[in-house]
């Protein structure tokens, strides 16, 4: 059987009145690259608060690396790093300072170490700067740094890329990458699906602490819709009448101008190829959502929820 880095099995988790978790199974492979993805609230941070031990469950087991709090304590965060929100540092203190300070309170590390993680960070050359004049993206690098000294065989890091600019983000994502190569398993949340398509092996989906979807990206991209276009012409009256030469498509006015066309890609490729036949100009023509986010709100939204053809898979895995 192969190992498992995570094995949550059953987890509930209450707060008062509030189920924040409903009974969710995940299963974290030694080795991948795991996100749990769900809007604002759906019960990602309280999750991950639980694979930590900062709370713990209301029913359910939870086994990291083997190990579950029942039976050995604090010794089920052995092998296991990351961070909660974000990472806290000394703003008055260098980023070398502060990971130094950690290290004393960890008792060390193996010689070279913290140059070899500064290095998989990419902030050697600003390690000697304090760490109050870091941007919010060199801050989260440090703090996956910092939780990289303790040399996890699990990283979990929650909503990594969450507040930074594009090219934090990019950043982020090609961080994770490299650390997925090297071996590490790492669990990530986000609310993000282009960054979970991006990097991630498998993915569960929740909403309001329940599992809408876990499975493959490869599994997820199948339940994709159609994409949606938003089409401007120099003449969308006519444009729509159009329309009803290409029975495959469904084309509505958009909610300020132009026209959102809906359907196979080789179907709107043929209707705009009409429109322009027609003597009628394009003036616009781009992709509402791509077919994945479009398909997280459908899941994830209980407006758009009833469209779904198919009922979402039931939470345990698909391996
Ligand atoms: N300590 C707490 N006390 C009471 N309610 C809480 C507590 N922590 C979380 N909740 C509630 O539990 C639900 C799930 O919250 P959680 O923070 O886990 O969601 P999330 O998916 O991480 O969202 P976000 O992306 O906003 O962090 C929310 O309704 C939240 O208000």
């Amino acid at each position: 059987m192969e190992s498992l880095a995570v094995d949550a099995v059953g987890v509930t988790k209450n707060f008062g009145p509030v189920r924040a978790v409903d009974d969710i199974t995940v299963r974290v492979a030694e080795g991948e690259v795991y996100g749990v993805l769900g809007p604002n609230g759906a019960g990602k941070t309280t999750f991950l608060r639980m694979l930590f031990g900062l709370i713990r469950p209301d029913a359910g087991t939870i086994r990291v690396l083997g190990r579950t709090w029942d039976e050995d304590g604090v010794a089920v965060l052995d092998g296991v790093g990351g961070f909660i929100e974000s990472p806290r540092f000394y703003p008055y203190l260098t980023g070398r300072q502060n990971l130094e300070g950690l290290l004393l309170l960890d008792g060390g590390a193996p010689a070279g170490l913290l140059d070899e993680v500064l290095d998989l960070v990419e902030m050697s050359d600003r390690v000697d700067q304090k760490v109050g004049g870091y941007s919010y993206g060199m801050r989260q690098r440090l703090g996956v740094a910092a939780s990289l000294l303790r040399e996890p065989r699990l990283l979990v890091l929650d909503e990594p890329a969450n507040g930074l600019d594009p090219a934090g983000i990019r950043d982020m994502r090609a961080l994770v990458k490299r650390l997925a190569a090297s071996g590490l398993t790492v669990l990530l949340s986000s609310h993000d699906m282009d960054e979970v398509e991006e990097i991630c092996d498998n993915v569960t989906i929740m909403k309001r602490g329940t599992v809408a979807f876990h499975g493959t990206i490869a599994a997820l991209r199948t339940r994709a819709p159609d994409p949606g276009h938003l089409l401007a012409t120099t003449d969308d009256d006519r444009a729509l009448g159009l329309a009803r030469e290409h029975p495959g498509l469904r084309v509505v006015r958009g909610a300020a101008t132009g026209l959102v066309v809906t359907g196979p890609t080789p179907q709107v490729s043929a209707y705009v190829a009409a429109i322009v036949q027609a003597r009628i100009d394009l003036l616009a023509l781009s992709q509402t959502q791509t077919p994945l986010e479009a398909l997280f709100f459908m899941l994830t939204d209980d407006a758009h929820h009833q469209t779904l053809d198919r009922p979402a898979a039931p939470a345990g895995a698909v391996r």
